[in-house]
C-alpha cells in the first residue's frame, strides 16, 4: 500500500507546528516525527541556525529542550593552549565548540530540603533524550553527532502547550497587542480567552506577571519618579495660616500634580513654604506592597478624610429622608436620560429619596426607568411653580438643569422655581441647561452662597464671557474658575474637563485622578446628582460645626462636595471602563457607584 505523509505548516501554533497527517489506509509510518528538522550528521553554519531547527523539531515532536553541557570556542582554545596544541580559528557564529542539549525532563530529581519552598515540584525525570553537537574544525560548522529521542515520558500536545516556554508571548506583534490590552484595562480573563482562540495557551498568572512587569518597567524608566519627593502637604510656615497644597506623583506622566490648592493666607505677603507630611517615592518599587506604599492611597487623602467625616453613618437610628431628599429639575420630550442618571445617582450615593420635576411627556418615560424615583409631571403645566412649592419643604438639595431643554416657557418656569428655592434656603446644584438659564440671568444665583455650578468646558466659557466680558485665559485655568466664583459673589464653580477645577473664590482644588478615555453622555449627570447628596451632607456638618466649634473647616462645603463628586465620577468611570472598555456607558458607571464609594471613602 502507498504511504502518504503530509507536512502541513499551520499559522495557529506559536511557530511552525508541523502536523503529520497519516492517511487511514497507511499500514506503517516510515517518517520519524521531526526528522525533517534534525538528524544525525546535519551541519549548521551557526548556533542560531541550530536553534531555529531545534524549535521546529520541538514543535513537531512536542518535546522541550534545554542546553545542558556547553563548551565555548574560547574555552576549547584555552584547553588547546594548555595542551600546547594550536587554537582553532572557528567562526564566532558557532558560539560553541561542543554543546549538549537535553530534554527538559532530563537530569535527576534534587529535593531542595527545608528551604523557603520545601515542597516545590520539579520537572526532572531522568529522561535520557539528548542531542549533541560538536564543531567540525575543517568545515567550520557545528555537526549533529548524537540524537537520542527516546523519552521516558509521554509527549502530548496538551502538556506541551501548557509549558511555560510555550505560554511565553514571543511574537512581538502579539506581545504588543496584549500589552496594549492590559494597558487599557481589558480583563485578564478576556485576554486569555482571546489568546486561546488564537491557539496560544496562557494562564491568568502569566498575564498578571506581564502586567506587573509592565508596571515595573514604567517605574524604572521614569527617572523623575525615582528622584522626586511625593510631598503630601506643603504649608505656609506662619502660625495659623491655612494655605496648603497637596501634591501627588502621577506614575504615568512622571510628574507631580497639584491635587489640592488652598490659598487662604491670613497675611499680606507671599508665604514661604514649609514641607509637612512628605513621603519620598521609593526607588523602583518591586512589590505590589511597595508600589502601594510609595503613593498616598485615596484613603490617606486628607480631603477624603474630611468627606468621610460628613458622611452620615449607616444606622437604624436615622429615619427615612434624613440621609437626603434630592430634587432634580429637568427632563423633557428629548432628554429623559439625563434627569434619570442624576436622580438614580443621588440615590445610589446614599440619598433616601429622589424627586424628578419634569414635563408631562417625559414623566412616564422616566418613571418606567426606575420605580425608585418620584416623578412629578409639572414643568409644562400652568401651575408648575405652585405645585413645586408644595414639595419644596420636603427637599434638601436641588439639581437644576439635566435634560431640561431650551423651551423659553420652561426656562421662565425654572427661573421662578430657583427664586422660590432660594427663598427657602435650599442649596442648588446647577448643571447643563440650568446653566443656560443662569447665563441668561446671572442675578438668579448672584450672591446666593449655597450654589454649586457644574459647567463643562463649553458651558464654562459661555458663563465666563458673560460675567467677565472676555474669553477665559489659556494660561491659568484655576484662576479663571476662582474669578468666576468671585464674580458670582463666592458661590462654588466646578469646571469639568480633563482636569476638574473647583473653587468658591477663596480656595481652588483640582481633581485629575484617573477616569477613563470614554466621554459618553451622562457622566456629568452622575456628577451633579452625587454632588447634590455630598452638598447636603457637607452643609449639615458645616452648620453643626459652626454652632459648636470656633474653627471653620479647611474647605467650604461647596468645594468639598464638588471635589468628592469629581473623585467619585472619575472612579466610577475608571472602574466601568475596566469592565466594558469602548462599550462603557453611563449606566455601567452607575453600577460602580457602590464600589467607587467604598474605595474612596
Ligand atoms: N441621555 C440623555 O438624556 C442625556 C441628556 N443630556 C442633556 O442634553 C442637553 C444638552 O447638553 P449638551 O452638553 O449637548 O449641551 P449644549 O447643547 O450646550 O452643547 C454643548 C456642546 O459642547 C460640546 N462639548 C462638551 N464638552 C466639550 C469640551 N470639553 N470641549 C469641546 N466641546 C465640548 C458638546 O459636544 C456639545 O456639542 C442637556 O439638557 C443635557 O442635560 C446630556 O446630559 C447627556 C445625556
Ligand atoms: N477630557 C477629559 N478627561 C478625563 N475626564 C474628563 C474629561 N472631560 C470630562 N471628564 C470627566 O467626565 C465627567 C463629566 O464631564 P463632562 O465634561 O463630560 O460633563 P457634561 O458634558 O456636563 O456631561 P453630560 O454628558 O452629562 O452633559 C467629569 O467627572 C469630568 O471629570
Amino acid at each position: 500500500m502507498e504511504v502518504v505523509v503530509e507536512a502541513v505548516e499551520t499559522e495557529t501554533s506559536a511557530a511552525d507546528v508541523v502536523q503529520l497527517h497519516v492517511k487511514k489506509e497507511t499500514p506503517e509510518v516510515v517518517a520519524v516525527a521531526g526528522s525533517e528538522f534534525l538528524r544525525v550528521g546535519q551541519e549548521f553554519g551557526s548556533f542560531a541556525e541550530f536553534e531555529t531547527c531545534l524549535k521546529k523539531y520541538s514543535n513537531a515532536t512536542y518535546s522541550t529542550w534545554t542546553k545542558h553541557n556547553t563548551k565555548t570556542i574560547e574555552a576549547q582554545n584555552r584547553t588547546q593552549m594548555r595542551k600546547k596544541q594550536h587554537a582553532w580559528h572557528l567562526d564566532e557564529a558557532l558560539v560553541y565548540y561542543a554543546v549538549e542539549v537535553r530534554c527538559k525532563h532530563g537530569g535527576g530529581v534534587r529535593r531542595k530540603g527545608g528551604g523557603v519552598r520545601p515542597n516545590q515540584g520539579t520537572l526532572k525525570l531522568d529522561c535520557p533524550a539528548r542531542i549533541y553537537l560538536r564543531a567540525d574544525t575543517s568545515k567550520n560548522k557545528l555537526v549533529l553527532k548524537i540524537l537520542e529521542d527516546q523519552h521516558n515520558h509521554d509527549l502530548d500536545r496538551e502538556t506541551f502547550l501548557h509549558l511555560p516556554e510555550q505560554r511565553r508571548l514571543t511574537s512581538s506583534d502579539k506581545l504588543d497587542l496584549v500589552k496594549s490590552m492590559l494597558h487599557s484595562g481589558v480583563k485578564v480573563q478576556k485576554i486569555r480567552e482571546y489568546l486561546h482562540k488564537e491557539g496560544h495557551y496562557v494562564k491568568n498568572k502569566d498575564l498578571y506577571n506581564l502586567r506587573q512587569k509592565m508596571q515595573k518597567e514604567r517605574d524604572e524608566g521614569n527617572p523623575a519618579l525615582n528622584e522626586v519627593l511625593a510631598v503630601e502637604n506643603v504649608e505656609s510656615h506662619r502660625a495659623g495660616c491655612e494655605s496648603n497644597m497637596l501634591l501627588r506623583a502621577d506614575r504615568d506622566k512622571g510628574v507631580l500634580e497639584v491635587m489640592r490648592l488652598v490659598s487662604e493666607h491670613n497675611h499680606p505677603t507671599g508665604p514661604d513654604v514649609s514641607y509637612r507630611k512628605t513621603k519620598r517615592i521609593r526607588n523602583n518599587p518591586t512589590t505590589r506592597k511597595q508600589a502601594a506604599e510609595s503613593l498616598p492611597s485615596p484613603r490617606k487623602d486628607n480631603t477624603a478624610n474630611m468627606v468621610k467625616a460628613i458622611i452620615p453613618p449607616l444606622t437604624s437610628e436615622l429615619h427615612k429622608g434624613e440621609a437626603g431628599r434630592i430634587g432634580i429639575i429637568g427632563g423633557c420630550q428629548e432628554y429623559t436620560g439625563a434627569p434619570y442618571f442624576a436622580a438614580i445617582s443621588a440615590l445610589k450615593v446614599g440619598a433616601d429619596l429622589s424627586h424628578v420635576f419634569c414635563t408631562s411627556g417625559a414623566a412616564p418615560v422616566i418613571k418606567s426607568y426606575s420605580p425608585e424615583l418620584i416623578v412629578h409631571p409639572i414643568l409644562d403645566q400652568p401651575d408648575a411653580v405652585r405645585e413645586f412649592e408644595k414639595w419644596l419643604p420636603r427637599l434638601h438639595t436641588l439639581v437644576v438643569g439635566p435634560g431640561l431643554g431650551r423651551d423659553p416657557a420652561i426656562m421662565s418656569t425654572v427661573s421662578s422655581m430657583i427664586t422660590s428655592s432660594k427663598a427657602r434656603g435650599i442649596p442648588l446644584v446647577v448643571d447643563a441647561d440650568g446653566l443656560f438659564v443662569i447665563t441668561e440671568s446671572p442675578d438668579l444665583v448672584m450672591n446666593y452662597p449655597t450654589t454649586l455650578l457644574t459647567p463643562n468646558a463649553v458651558e464654562f466659557q459661555r458663563l465666563f464671557e458673560k460675567m467677565v466680558g472676555e474669553r477665559p485665559s489659556q494660561v491659568d485655568e484655576s484662576q479663571n474658575v476662582k474669578l468666576l466664583a468671585q464674580c458670582f459673589g463666592n458661590l462654588t464653580v466646578l469646571r469639568k474637563g480633563m482636569e476638574d477645577i473647583v473653587s468658591d473664590g477663596f480656595t481652588v482644588i483640582m481633581c485629575s485622578t484617573d477616569g477613563s478615555p470614554r466621554r459618553c453622555g451622562g457622566q456629568g449627570d452622575l456628577l451633579s446628582g452625587s454632588a447634590a447628596v455630598f452638598y447636603n451632607w457637607a452643609l449639615l456638618k458645616h452648620n453643626r460645626k459652626s454652632d459648636t466649634e470656633s474653627s471653620q473647616p479647611l474647605l467650604g462645603p461647596g468645594v468639598l462636595a464638588g471635589y468628592m463628586a469629581c473623585r467619585l465620577t472619575r472612579e466610577c468611570s475608571r472602574l466601568a471602563f475596566l469592565d466594558q472598555g469602548r462599550s462603557m456607558t453611563t449606566s455601567d458607571m452607575i453600577t460602580k457607584i457602590h464600589l467607587a464609594f467604598e474605595t474612596l471613602f
